[in-house]
């Protein structure tokens, strides 16, 4: 038999699904809210969400979880990429989802802070950990074109090319294959970019693991790609 602690770190490894909002104004801010008191991290600033209810969708637990905290309306919101976090408290795996398409002020209901806030801006409390790297990503273009905004490394330690954008601002891989892709996951690149027809298998349950991008196909095609989680599309050059 397994001493007490080795059983209670199998079951603090069950993995926790939880549905993030990336909700962002006609002006560019996203929506940012404190934790509120008696959860785990209270007071650290966050993306609005909350778990998953049996029989849910990430969709639908997030719109549930945006009209109970903060009497939002979410009408619609696309897939955007999902990131695995283990904390002392719980292994998480959150589902960020995007949405410019969400009615109401939010009105905090749980005795949180939240406000709109740009992603050089400062929230009033510190960010938790995981969410500060991704609100870099937030201001990731729709479109990346090839010449003008990204520069190409030489293919480094990792095999792999390595991609970033002319203001240092993000860094991205270049993945032909599954491999590339969880090479980038694991060194926490800001992207991905795949070609067309390596889209589909690189997605988990429908979503990308990571800010993805797909080489080489037209940008009209923009909303097709966007409905299945890629984040941007770089046109043909
Ligand atoms: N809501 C949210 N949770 C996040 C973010 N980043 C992050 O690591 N997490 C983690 C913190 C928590 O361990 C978990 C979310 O759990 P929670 O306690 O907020 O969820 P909940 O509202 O359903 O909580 P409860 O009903 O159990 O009180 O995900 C984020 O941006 N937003």
């Amino acid at each position: 038999m397994l001493p007490r602690s080795s059983l209670e770190n199998i079951v603090s490894d069950k993995v926790v699904d939880v549905a993030v909002g990336v909700l962002i104004r006609e002006d560019g801010r996203m929506l940012l809210g404190s934790r509120p008191e008696g959860k785990p991290y209270a007071g650290y600033w966050e993306f609005p969400g909350g778990k998953l209810e049996k029989n849910e969708t990430v969709h639908q637990a997030l719109a549930r979880e945006l009209e109970e905290e903060l009497g939002i309306a979410l009408a619609d919101s696309t897939p955007w990429f999902v990131k695995e976090h283990v904390y002392p408290h719980a292994h998480v795996r959150l589902h960020f989802r995007r949405s410019h398409d969400f009615v109401g002020t939010p009105v905090p209901k749980e005795g949180q802070e939240c406000g709109f806030y740009a992603a050089n801006e400062r929230t009033p409390g510190l960010m938790l950990p995981v969410d500060q790297a991704i609100v870099n990503r937030v201001e990731l273009p729709e479109v990346f074109e090839e010449s003008s905004d990204l520069l190409t490394l030489s293919r480094n330690a990792l095999q792999a090319t390595i991609v970033r954008d002319r203001s240092y601002r993000w860094v991205g891989a270049r993945a032909e294959t599954m491999d590339d892709v969880l090479k980038a996951v694991a060194m926490d690149y800001d992207f991905v970019i795949v070609p067309p027809e390596a889209f589909d298998g690189l997605l988990v349950n429908g979503e990308p693991r990571i800010p993805t991008y797909v080489d080489g196909a037209p940008a009209a095609d923009l909303a097709f790609w966007q409905a299945k989680g890629a984040h941007g599309v770089k046109p043909v050059m």
